[in-house]
């Protein structure tokens, strides 16, 4: 069993194209946005976020990120219009951040980094039958990206961070009921948009990345939180759960589209 991937030394983002050669692939993510090169495009509809109707059902932990899993048996909890040509159904969100809030974002603007990012991920149930299929398929997945940096706390974080000493170590799931993601949006939903991948192995070119101008904030305290997880499990020596992201990925000649302008 070969070594697992993760954001070490020796298993890190520089190590993943040995595993997973779409690594060096054409349409990569994370990337650096330069505002000054995003393309407004009056064509681009506001994003609609119907979250109202959405279901947790567990938090988890699993050595690479705090995972929050949605009921996805209908489509009550989706996003469409923006970007999209269909609508797309939330299946799980997760985290990515950094051991000091200098960095630990994926993607960064005007070479920016922010102390950590929310991701939404979500999948074409029009087209597929499940997640499974659709996270393999071109037109499958879209992901919001949300930055977060600290500054005063956040309410709607509250109920998340409170429930991370129940996932502290790898594999540890608990039930998670009542969660909204939506209050962790920001007023406003002006976006960029490219052509991208999932950031962490498998890194399948197939999102449709839609990342929120609009950063949010959380207290330092919050931010602690975050940084008590565990990449390892309880027979393992104590590794922290930081730094968990991808460093910005060649653009290679792709657009980004500006909601906004
Ligand atoms: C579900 C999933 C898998 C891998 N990577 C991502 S991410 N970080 O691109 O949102 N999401
Ligand atoms: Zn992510």
């Amino acid at each position: 069993t070969g070594l697992q991937w993760g954001y070490g030394e020796d298993n890190g983002p520089s190590e993943w194209h040995i595993d997973f050669p779409i690594a060096q692939g054409s349409r990569q993510s994370p990337i650096n946005i330069v505002t000054s090169d995003a393309v407004y495009d009056p064509d681009l509809l506001p994003l609609s976020i119907c979250y109202d109707s959405c279901t947790t059902l567990s938090i988890f932990n699993d050595g690479h990120s705090v995972i929050v899993e949605f009921d996805d048996v209908d489509s009550k909890t989706v996003i469409q219009s923006g970007p999209l040509q269909v609508p797309y159904r939330l299946k799980q969100c997760h985290f990515h951040w950094g051991g000091k809030n200098t960095h630990g974002s994926e993607h960064t603007v005007n070479g920016k980094s922010y102390a950590s990012e929310l991701h939404l991920v979500h999948w074409n149930a029009v087209k597929y039958k499940t997640f499974a299929e659709a996270a393999v398929a071109p037109d499958g997945l879209a992901v919001i990206g949300i930055f977060i940096e600290t500054g005063d706390d956040h309410p709607g974080l509250h109920q998340l961070t409170d429930a991370f000493y129940m996932v502290k170590f790898k594999g540890s799931k608990a039930v998670f009921p009542g969660f909204n993601p939506k209050s962790l949006l920001p007023k406003s939903l002006h976006y960029w948009t490219y052509p991208g991948s999932l950031t962490t192995p498998p890194l399948y070119e197939n999102v449709i990345w839609i990342v929120l101008k609009e950063p949010i904030k959380i207290s330092q305290k919050q931010m602690h939180r975050f940084r008590l997880l565990l990449f390892s499990n309880e027979d393992e020596d104590r590794l922290p759960m930081i730094d968990n992201f991808r460093p910005p990925q060649p653009l290679k000649g792709r657009k980004v589209r500006a909601s906004f302008c």
